[in-house]
């Protein structure tokens, strides 16, 4: 999710963090908030005999009183999920390792069961920590709202992220699986082989030297979404790439739940900075897509479907020869491309994480390289690989797979809301309650999965070296599961599986060696997701290497 969310992604007020949102930055925030908090509140030289010296300490201490006993009341009286006391304004912000979230929920949940909660600021957050209680919970009708966030509402109102309607989200669904459907079953083969072949040949330029990949495989990324999206890709330097990246980039930190309007909700009413770039990155964003839009209306052809925006103006049209006014309603241009865009913003970030990913565990994995290359020698030897190839190559899809566990890149997925008051093992989640599932526990959890702390793909593959059925893995979910679970999963995994067939066919991808060369870490940075750190490589081609 949340370009997100990364994802965008999305989310609120309080405290949900959008994808690819630096939770360092989130808690610095709330330190800044303390503390012009904790200023505000110093006392102005009291007049002589005023009761303030006496009221204002006093006022303190009945309000931390206050707070303690709700927070009582909370845990044993109403039965919400047990968690770590936490302080007044900041929660429990301070028991979160910045560096190392994955691990502090985990401890957490060693200490408080596998459903625990937390407070982020003020709000109270319930947190899933085992692959049984995520599926009650995310495979029934309790908690498939996203929460509430003011920023997140303001650029994607007209859209399926924010909806919390049933029969609307429900007509969005649809239209929604509409939209990958067409494009899976069009050009998306070629699409990925295009990004992949200019992704080696600007491998191939750095001549063998050390570089750090992150930048040309945002491209890649970028490209790939946007031209199943809109049917557009770009070269470095076009200057509307670089429109979509500033706006891209503002609506990223629009949607942070520390964004001021997200903190101080009457700033959304009066005319303040925050607001008019909001509304500035909105307004660049709608003209560029309704533009797109206009595009498309005026060259679409009847039966040829070349990205998501045809697809759905093709369901636009049969809506308004069949009268559907139910359908047409959620159809308009606006609704069509913030739909759109909201999905290329949810997949450009992910793959581009994946992708990182992939190339460090090759680095530093040359047996899995070499075995993946062996594969793809084997059953697709020189032929250009294309989508079909997904089914050929079991070693490649166990690596992608594992790659996915053992980097847990969704780390908290993307956060759900209790819809009504409800229960979940036996605790009270009251309605709006925002959810997270710590995938991290799941994939390493070690009741579950063999010596969780290797990276080893075989663990999908049978004797036969086939992979095994997926019902195997009841507690693998990298895509989330129920309602809300990912939209562009197909995508995502052709996208990874094609595009590492295309490079591993060509290319060795190697740590750096020699003196000084900096030698790169498994260890994840967190962001709202988990990303690699900063590392470099050395690509070869395979070719100049059996010469
Ligand atoms: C390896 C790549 C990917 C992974 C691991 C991944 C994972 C996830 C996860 C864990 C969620 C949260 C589901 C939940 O809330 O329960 C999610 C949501 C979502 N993903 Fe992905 N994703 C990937 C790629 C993509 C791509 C390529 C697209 C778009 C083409 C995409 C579009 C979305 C959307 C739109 C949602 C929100 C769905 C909703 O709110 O109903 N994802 N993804």
């Amino acid at each position: 999710m949340d370009s997100a969310s990364q994802l965008l992604l999305l989310h609120p007020t309080s405290v949900i963090l959008p994808y690819g949102h630096s939770f360092e930055n989130f808690t610095l925030n709330l330190y800044d908030m303390l503390s012009i908090k904790t200023t505000a509140l110093q006392p102005v030289s009291a007049p002589h005999g005023s009761m303030a010296p006496i009221l204002i300490p006093l006022m303190i201490v009945v309000s931390i009183i206050v707070y303690y006993c709700q927070e009582w009341m909370e845990f044993n009286v109403d039965k919400v999920p047990l968690g770590p006391t936490s302080l007044p304004f900041i929660g429990n912000v301070l028991q979160l390792k910045s560096k190392a979230l994955h691990l502090s929920l985990t401890d957490m949940a060693a200490k408080f069961g596998n459903v625990f909660s937390m407070k982020l600021g003020r709000q109270r957050v319930v947190v899933l920590n085992d692959a049984q209680t995520v599926k009650t919970a995310y495979n029934g009708p309790n908690f498939t709202n996203r929460p509430s966030v003011f920023s997140i509402e303001f650029f994607v109102s007209k859209g399926f992220m924010a909806c919390q309607k049933k029969h609307d989200f429900r007509i969005h669904t649809k239209l929604m699986k509409h939209a990958f459907q067409a494009v899976t079953y069009t050009s998306l083969g070629d699409k990925l082989v295009e990004e992949a072949m200019d992704l080696i040949n600007q491998f191939d330029s750095y001549n063998g030297d050390a570089f750090n990949p992150r930048e040309d495989l945002n491209l890649v990324s970028l490209n790939i979404l946007h031209n199943i999206a809109f049917g557009k890709r770009y070269q470095k330097g076009d200057t509307e790439l670089h429109e979509i990246f500033d706006y891209s980039s503002r609506i990223m930190k629009g949607v942070s739940p520390v964004h001021p309007v997200n903190l101080i909700p009457w700033l959304q009413r009066y005319p303040n900075p925050w607001m008019k770039d909001l509304s500035d990155a909105r307004d660049k964003r709608d003209n560029m897509l309704l533009r797109f839009y206009e595009e498309h209306k005026e060259t679409y052809v009847e039966g040829e479907i070349r990205d998501m925006v045809d697809a759905l103006i093709k369901v636009e049209q049969d809506a308004e020869e069949a009268g559907d006014m139910e359908t047409l309603r959620l159809l308009s241009p606006l609704h069509i491309i913030t739909n759109i865009w909201t999905i290329f913003f949810a997949g450009t970030d992910t793959i581009h994480n994946a992708l990182l990913w992939v190339l460090l565990y090759m680095a530093v994995f040359p047996e899995v390289q070499r075995k993946v290359q062996e594969e793809i020698d084997r059953v697709i030897g020189d032929r250009t690989p294309c989508l079909e190839d997904e089914q050929t190559l079991p070693y490649l899809c166990a690596t992608f797979y594992e790659t996915l566990r053992f980097s847990c890149l969704s780390l908290l997925g993307v956060p759900h809301a209790a819809v009504c008051d409800t229960t979940l093992n036996g605790y009270h989640i009251p309605a709006g309650t925002q959810v997270l599932a710590n995938f991290w526990a799941i994939n390493h959890d070690e009741t579950t999965w063999d010596n969780p702390s290797e990276f080893r793909p075989e663990r999908f593959l049978n004797d036969n070296g086939q992979l095994r059925n997926m019902k195997d893995f009841p507690h693998f979910m990298p895509f989330s599961t129920g309602r809300r679970a990912c939209l562009g999963k197909n995508i995502g995994k052709s996208g990874i599986i094609v595009l590492s067939a295309c490079l591993l066919q060509k290319l060795n991808i190697a740590v750096p060696t020699g003196e000084g060369a900096k030698q790169p870490t498994l260890e994840p940075e967190v962001h709202f997701d988990l990303v690699p750190k900063q590392y470099d490589i050395v690509v070869t081609r395979r070719d100049s290497m059996r010469s």
